[in-house]
C-alpha cells in the first residue's frame, strides 16, 4: 500500500493506490483505501483492510455524535485524537496506519496516525509499504504554497512511485481533494497507469487442441436415478 497527503493553499489532497494483497497474492486490483469520515474530513488507510475500514467507520460515527452534542462542525484534530486514543488502547493490535486530512473552522489539517497510537502533523506525509518511494517524490519536488492542481499532480506522482517501485502497491491512483471553499471531490481511479493493452493476436486454442481419452455423459435421468425420493 502507498498512501499520501499534501496540503495546498486552500485545502488538502490525499491519495492512494488500489492494490489489496494477501501475502504475495494480489487479492483485489481496484480496492478503495480513501475513507469518508465527515463531508470535509477524509482518511487514507494502510495496513489490515478490515481494521482501517472499521476503525474509520467507528470514528466517523463517534465524530458525528460529538458534532451533534457540541453543536459545532467536526475538527480534524478531534478526529485524529479519537483515532490515536482508540489505536493506543489496542496497543498496535489494530493494524491501521492512517492519513487524516480535512478542513474545519480552524483551517486545514493533515495528520498521520500509526497503529500504536503515535501521530504527526505535517505539510506532506506518506505511509504504507510504498511510503519510502512516495516520500522520495515529495522530498525532491514539494514546495510551499502549492495550488490545487499542483498538489493533485504531486500526490498522484507520489502514488505512482509507490505503484511502480513497491510490490505491495499497484494498479490505479485514487485522489480526494478537500477544499475550504468547494465541495469535496473524490476522484476514483484518477489515474489508470496499468491498464491492459490490446493483445497483438488472438491466443484462443482451436477446439480439439487437447486430445481427450474417454467421454462419459450423465443425463438428468441418471441423476434422478441416483437421488432417492427422501433426499428430494
Ligand atoms: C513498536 C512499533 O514501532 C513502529 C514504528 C514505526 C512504524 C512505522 C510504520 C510505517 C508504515 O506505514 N508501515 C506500514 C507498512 C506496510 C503497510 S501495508 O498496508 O502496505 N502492508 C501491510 C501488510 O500492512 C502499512 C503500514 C511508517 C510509514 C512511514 C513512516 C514511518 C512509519 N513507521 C511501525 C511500527
Amino acid at each position: 500500500t502507498t498512501i499520501v497527503g499534501c496540503i495546498y493553499d486552500n485545502g488538502v489532497v490525499i491519495a492512494a493506490d488500489t492494490r489489496a494483497t494477501s501475502g504475495p497474492i494480489v487479492a483485489d486490483k481496484n480496492c478503495e483505501k480513501l475513507h469518508y469520515i465527515t463531508p470535509q474530513i477524509w482518511c487514507a488507510g494502510a495496513g489490515t483492510a478490515a481494521d482501517t475500514e472499521f476503525t474509520t467507520a467507528l470514528i466517523s460515527s463517534n465524530l458525528e455524535l460529538h458534532s451533534l452534542s457540541t453543536g459545532r462542525r467536526p475538527r480534524v484534530v478531534t478526529c485524529m485524537t479519537m483515532l490515536k486514543q482508540h489505536l493506543f488502547r489496542y496497543q498496535g493490535h489494530i493494524g491501521a496506519y492512517l492519513v487524516i486530512a480535512g478542513v474545519d473552522p480552524t483551517g486545514v489539517g493533515l495528520y498521520t496516525v500509526h497503529a500504536h497510537g503515535s501521530t504527526d502533523k505535517l505539510p506532506y506525509v506518506t505511509m504504507g509499504s510504498g511510503s519510502l518511494a512516495a516520500m522520495s517524490v515529495f522530498e525532491s519536488t514539494w514546495k510551499p504554497n502549492l495550488n490545487r492542481d499542483e498538489a493533485v499532480a504531486l500526490c498522484a506522482e507520489a502514488i505512482k512511485a509507490g505503484i511502480f517501485n513497491d510490490l505491495g502497491s499497484g494498479s490505479n491512483v485514487d485522489v480526494c481533494v478537500i477544499d475550504k471553499d468547494k465541495p469535496t471531490q473524490l476522484l476514483r481511479n484518477y489515474l489508470r497507469p496499468n491498464e491492459r493493452g490490446q493483445k497483438e493476436r488472438s491466443y484462443r486454442f482451436p477446439k480439439g487442441t487437447t486430445a481427450y481419452l474417454n467421454e462419459k455423459v450423465i443425463t438428468k435421468e441418471d441423476i434422478r436415478r441416483y437421488v432417492t425420493v427422501e433426499e428430494l
